[in-house]
């Protein structure tokens, strides 16, 4: 379980994140929408180590995020796929593996690229890939890599809407079969609706205009909607009125606090 209680996070005088709490349930697919600049990368960040709390703690089943992330329990896929560019699919599947110590169980990776839709590029370097491809590439790679725990952070966000959609569907088609805990940062509100149990709806302002005390409006959670759609989804779900409804009302929790 992932735990954060009453987390803040200050970068110098800038108050990024204000007395956040959560937790987040083994095998939960929570998704963070909110405005650019209102702290979810910062929370994001956070849960995995990356940053430190300024006050409040983070805790992944009771160990600091530093050990869950030394342990290789934490995955991370970011909207710049942070793929090495020299090596090909294949090696970068296995070589965070390889880097965490384990087995690069270079059979297991062939198996993720191809379940992935990348069967046949498995020598292909990323310059060779479309950005579709880079992201499952990045994904396999987490999965791979034996995480517990995948922290998303706008891993479709360069994507265009088809392939986005696409790539919407494998995710979770990914999280049924490896039953991981994911936490998924996204501008979109539909995006955040389609892949969530739970949709976390973070505000916030913490640089307009308050340069002066540097605080502005720090970012929080403001609204939680647990989403009642049925799963397993597919693209039909896009045209349903329970679909619609459920983006409107979270829709409605954003513009209320803007
Ligand atoms: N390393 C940093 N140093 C200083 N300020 C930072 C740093 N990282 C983020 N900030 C500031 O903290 C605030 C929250 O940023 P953050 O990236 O968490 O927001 P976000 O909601 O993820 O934005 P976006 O959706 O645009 O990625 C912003 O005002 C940002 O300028």
């Amino acid at each position: 379980m992932i735990r954060v209680e009453n987390l803040s996070v200050s970068y110098g005088d800038l108050r990024a994140l204000d007395d956040v709490s959560l937790d987040i349930a083994d095998g939960e697919f929570v998704t963070i929408v909110g405005p650019s600049g209102c702290g979810k990368t910062t929370l994001l960040r956070t849960i995995g180590g990356l940053e430190s709390p300024t006050t409040g703690r983070v805790s992944i089943d009771g160990d600091p995020p530093e050990v869950a992330q030394a342990d290789a329990r934490l995955g991370f896929v970011f909207q710049d796929h942070t793929l090495l560019p020299w090596k090909s699919a294949l090696e970068n599947v296995t070589f965070l593996r390889r880097m965490a110590g384990k087995d690069s169980d270079p059979a297991g990776a062939r198996e993720l690229l191809a379940t992935t839709g990348l069967d046949g590029f498995e020598d292909a370097r990323p310059a060779e890939l479309s950005g579709g491809m880079k992201q499952r590439v990045a994904i396999a790679r987490a999965i791979h890599l034996g995480a517990d725990v995948l922290l998303m952070d706008e891993p479709f966000g360069e994507l265009d809407e088809i392939t986005r959609d696409e790539m919407s569907v494998e995710i979770l088609r990914l999280w049924r079969e490896n039953r991981k805990t994911v936490v998924f940062v996204t501008h979109s509100v539909p995006e955040a609706v389609f892949l969530g149990d739970r949709c976390l709806v973070v505000a916030g302002a913490p640089a307009d205009g308050h340069a002066a005390t540097g605080n502005g409006d720090p970012g929080r959670i403001v609204a939680e909607f647990d989403i009642d759609l049925p799963r397993p989804r597919d693209e039909s779900v896009f045209g349903s009125e329970a679909f619609g409804r459920q983006v409107a009302q979270v829709r409605g929790a954003l513009h209320d606090d803007a």
